[in-house]
C-alpha cells in the first residue's frame, strides 16, 4: 500500500475515534473498525444500508440534506449519550456526503477527558463561593466587560472613588450593571476585606422593612426570634451597605436610615440600646429620584447625604460598541458552563443584536445568548436559534417606535404567562424567566400588571 494511504487508514483506524461516511443518499459507504466493534455490527453488514438503519438516532441524513454541519452534538446510543460532529462533504459547493465522527463514546468518557479543566473551574468556583460567602462579593472589576469610552471612563471612576469611604449613588436602567459596579467599588476599597451586604428595598414589604435593616431585641414583637436578630446595618459593620433600589424604600424608613447614617448608630427594634455601627453606603436606583422628591416620595435630605458622587451606567442601546464584545464574552461563559462547544456567532447575528434596542440590557444580552446556545445544533449562533421576537418578520432590523411597542408587548405577554404558571408567585416568576426579582417587580409596576 502506497504511505499516503497507509497513513490515511492508520488516521481513520485509530482505536480512540468512531468514524462514519456517508453518500449523498445517506447510504453508508465506510465505518471505521472502532465504530463497527462499538455498535456491535459487521462492517459488510453496514454498507450500502441507510446510515438511520444502521446507527441508533443518526443525523446523518440531515447533515446531507440540509448541508449544515453538527458540532459537539450529543447523541443517545446504545443506553448512553456520546458526543458526535457531523460534516458535510462538498464537491464545487454541492453536498456528495458527509462524514461522522464520534469524539467521546459516552459522556463519561467525555467527563474524564475534561477532568483537569473542570478540576480547575471546581476549584476557581470554588474559591469564588468561598469569597462570597464571607464577604457577599462576586464581582471585580475585571468582570467588567466592554470597549466603550462610557464603560472605560466609569471604571476609572470606581478606581478613584473606591478608596475613599464617600456615598455613591449608581444610577441606571434595570441589567446595566449596576450591582457589579457597587461590587467592585467594595473590592477596591479599604473595606474589601469586611463584609458586603445588599438590600433590596423593592423586595422586602414594607412592615418588615425597618426590622431587615436594624434588627430587632429580644421579645420584640410575637415570633420575635429568642435573642432577636441582627439588622443589615449590624452585618454590615466595617464593610459597605449596598442599598439597591433605593427609590422604592418607603419614606418612614428613609427618615431612620437618615438618622443612622448622621449619628452612626442604630437601634434595634424593641431594644433599649443603640449600637455604634460604621458603613459606607453604596445606593443604586432607576427612578428618576429628583421628581420623587418633587411628589414628597423621596427625602431630599436622603438624597444629598446618598449622592455625593454619582454614577451613570448607560443603557446598552448607549454603548453599541459593548454589544459585540458582551455577546462573545458570554458566549464562552455560557458553552463552557453547558459543556457545549460553541465558538462563534454569525455575522448576521451580531449585526442583528446590534440594532436591538435592548429593554432588559445587559441581563437581556446574556439571556439571550444562553437561549442561543441551548438551541444551537452548531458551534456557531445563527439566526434561527435566536429567541422568536429576533426574527425579521417582527421587524427586528427596523429601528421603529413600533419594535419597542412589540418588544414591551412580548415582555408583557411573557410576564403574565409566567405569573399564571406560578399561580402570581412572584419569585417562581421570575426564576422561569430569568430575570432578576426587582426587574420583574419594576416590569409589573411598569406594565400595571394585575397579579392573580
Ligand atoms: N459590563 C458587564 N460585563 C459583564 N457582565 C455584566 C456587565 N454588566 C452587567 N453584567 C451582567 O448582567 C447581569 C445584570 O447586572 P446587575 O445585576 O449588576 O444589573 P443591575 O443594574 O443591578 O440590575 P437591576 O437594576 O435589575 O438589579 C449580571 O449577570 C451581570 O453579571
Amino acid at each position: 500500500m502506497p504511505y499516503r494511504d497507509e497513513m490515511l487508514e492508520a488516521i481513520v483506524e485509530n482505536p480512540y475515534y468512531c468514524i462514519v461516511v456517508v453518500d449523498k443518499d445517506a447510504k453508508v459507504t465506510y465505518l471505521s473498525k472502532t465504530y463497527c466493534d462499538f455498535l456491535n455490527i459487521k462492517r459488510e453488514d453496514a454498507l450500502g444500508k441507510h446510515v438511520a438503519d444502521v446507527i441508533e438516532n443518526s443525523r446523518m441524513h440531515t447533515v446531507v440534506e440540509t448541508g449544515k454541519e453538527e458540532i459537539a452534538s450529543l447523541q443517545y446510543i446504545r443506553g448512553n449519550y456520546m458526543i458526535a460532529n457531523r460534516i458535510p462533504v462538498r464537491i464545487e459547493g454541492e453536498v456528495i456526503g458527509a462524514v461522522g465522527f464520534v469524539l467521546y463514546r459516552d459522556t463519561k468518557e467525555w467527563m474524564e477527558m475534561n477532568a483537569h479543566i473542570k478540576e480547575l473551574l471546581l476549584q476557581l468556583e470554588h474559591y469564588r463561593e468561598q469569597l462570597k460567602a464571607k464577604h457577599g462579593v462576586t464581582y471585580f472589576l475585571h468582570d467588567i466587560i466592554g470597549r466603550s469610552q462610557e464603560v472605560e471612563y466609569l471604571k476609572e471612576q470606581v478606581k478613584k472613588v473606591a478608596p475613599g469611604d464617600v456615598s455613591v449613588l449608581i444610577r441606571g436602567e434595570s441589567g446595566t450593571g449596576k450591582e457589579q459596579f457597587a461590587h467592585s467599588i467594595h473590592h477596591l476599597s479599604n473595606r474589601s476585606n469586611q463584609p458586603f451586604i445588599t438590600v433590596n428595598c423593592a423586595s422586602i414589604p414594607e412592615h418588615l422593612l425597618e426590622s431587615e435593616l436594624f434588627g430587632y431585641a429580644e421579645g420584640a414583637f410575637t415570633g420575635a426570634k429568642k435573642g432577636g436578630k441582627p439588622g443589615k446595618f449590624q452585618l454590615a459593620n466595617g464593610g459597605t451597605l449596598f442599598l439597591d433600589e433605593i427609590g422604592d424604600m418607603p419614606i418612614n424608613a428613609q427618615v431612620k436610615i437618615l438618622r443612622v447614617l448622621q449619628e452612626g448608630e442604630v437601634q434595634p427594634i424593641g431594644g433599649v440600646e443603640t449600637l455604634k455601627v460604621d458603613v459606607r453606603i453604596i445606593a443604586a436606583t432607576n427612578q428618576p429620584l429628583e421628581e420623587l422628591i418633587e411628589e414628597n416620595k423621596f427625602r431630599k435630605d436622603l438624597f444629598y447625604r446618598i449622592n455625593v458622587i454619582q454614577m451613570d451606567i448607560p443603557a446598552l442601546r448607549e454603548r453599541q460598541e459593548d454589544i459585540h464584545v458582551l455577546a462573545k464574552y458570554f458566549l464562552h461563559k455560557i458553552s463552557v458552563r453547558v459543556g457545549k462547544r460553541v465558538i462563534d456567532i454569525a455575522e448576521d447575528v451580531l449585526n442583528c443584536l446590534m440594532e436591538y434596542d435592548w429593554p432588559g440590557n445587559i441581563r437581556e444580552l446574556e439571556n439571550v445568548i444562553e437561549f442561543a446556545v441551548h438551541m444551537t445544533n452548531g458551534n456557531c449562533i445563527e439566526m434561527e436559534d435566536l429567541p422568536a421576537h429576533f426574527h425579521n418578520e417582527v421587524g427586528v432590523s427596523d429601528k421603529t417606535s413600533s419594535l419597542k411597542e412589540l418588544v414591551e408587548k412580548t415582555e408583557k405577554e411573557a410576564i403574565l404567562k409566567a405569573l399564571k404558571r406560578t399561580n402570581g408567585d412572584k419569585k417562581e416568576a421570575a426564576k422561569l424567566l430569568e430575570l432578576g426579582k426587582s426587574s420583574l417587580y419594576e416590569k409589573i409596576k411598569k406594565y400595571r400588571i394585575i397579579v392573580p
